[in-house]
């Protein structure tokens, strides 16, 4: 089983749409137009038995492609019998009503009047779920071909797929991004969404790029704070094990110990990112390393001046 990595792109777009664009290109209004007609979406297509093994292929498509380009593309993708008729189907609840897409539909602009969690959310965990493109095999009758249990099919690819990123069952091949975004093949804005994403649904929400870690913020209790993680990244090499905010503690701390020097960590990120939480689990490890179990009040005291130091920058960013 796989999910269909790299996608095929489609770099359609009328001539004349082109043209419209160009010729109002000095409004504002027009360059914004522009670069919604250029700008790339991906629609994720779900060929349940048409190609078995396939949970969904990716297709790169403008808000002008056609639903029969994008079919040309998962047909070249996939491999399927030319011989064949295809269509595009938009579902908007799992198992429910499906929506056959004229060949000079475009499936972006249905995409665009999902609903936010839709979008953000497909092919993910949650109510987004239910919105998604299928391919589906046209009759000579013109009625559709829905194959023997394709639903149940679907359903059950599904069910595994979950089970793959709980770690229940082996990762298929080439599936799991790696844990350090340096090592993908291919690194643009892209591909680091999809992995920091893919990456989240297994709840892990640590990454790496290079010595930077980048956290998302799961705004849950999640069991990788305690003592047992505290021994695992102590003193261990930075990569070697998951990527852990615990690491970054050890790095640095032992960096000192080493160098006799001071050393600092940065910590970024807009508003309730976490920066708060993750400067708290960093003071964590740094007063366990240096008491090394042993209770002592230092923790809690550097805690305590959280707060005080939070006051303090809240109150020179409102001077400034
Ligand atoms: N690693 C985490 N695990 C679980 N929950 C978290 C984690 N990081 C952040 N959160 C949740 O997100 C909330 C906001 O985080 P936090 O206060 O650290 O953000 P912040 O970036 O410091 O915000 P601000 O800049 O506004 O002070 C926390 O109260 C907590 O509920």
């Amino acid at each position: 089983m796989s999910l269909q990595d790299g996608g095929c792109s489609y770099a359609g777009g009328s001539s004349s749409a082109n043209a419209n664009a160009a010729s109002s290109s000095s409004s504002s209004c027009g360059s914004m137009r522009r670069r919604l007609e250029d700008q790339e979406f991906a629609l994720r297509v779900y060929p349940g038995a048409l190609a078995e093994g396939t949970i969904y292929c990716p297709v790169s498509a403008r808000k002008n492609t056609t639903a029969a380009e994008a079919i040309e593309c998962l047909i070249e993708r996939l491999r399927l019998d030319r011989t064949k008729c295809y269509v595009l189907a938009e579902v908007k609840e799992f198992g429910g009503e499906e929506w056959i897409l004229n060949p000079g539909d475009c499936p972006v602009q249905r995409m665009m009047l999902w609903p936010r969690g839709a979008l953000e959310n497909r092919g993910g965990l949650g109510s987004g779920d239910d919105y998604r493109f299928l391919l589906r095999e046209k009759n000579l009758d013109g009625s559709i071909h829905y194959g023997g249990s394709l639903q149940m099919w679907l359903r059950v690819t599904e069910e595994r797929r979950r089970m793959v990123e709980r770690g229940f069952l082996p990762q298929p091949a080439g599936g799991d991004p790696p844990s350090d975004l340096c090592a993908l093949p291919e690194l643009t804005e892209r591909t680091i969404l999809e992995s920091l994403r893919a990456h989240f649904r297994q709840e892990k929400i640590y990454t790496y790029i290079g010595s930077i870690l980048i956290v998302i913020n799961p705004f849950q209790f999640l069991p990788i704070y305690n003592p047992k993680y505290v021994k695992l990244y102590d003193n261990h090499t930075l990569g070697k094990l998951e990527p852990h905010i615990y690491a970054v503690a050890d790095v640095a701390y032992h960096a000192m110990l080493q160098r006799r020097k001071n050393q600092c960590i940065v910590i970024s990120g807009e508003s309730g990112s976490g920066k708060t939480q993750s400067t708290n689990f960093l003071i964590h490890h740094l007063t366990a390393l240096s008491q090394k179990g042993f209770a002592s009040g230092v923790e809690q005291i550097i805690l305590g001046a959280g707060p005080v130091l939070e006051v303090r920058n809240a109150t020179l960013k409102k001077k400034k």
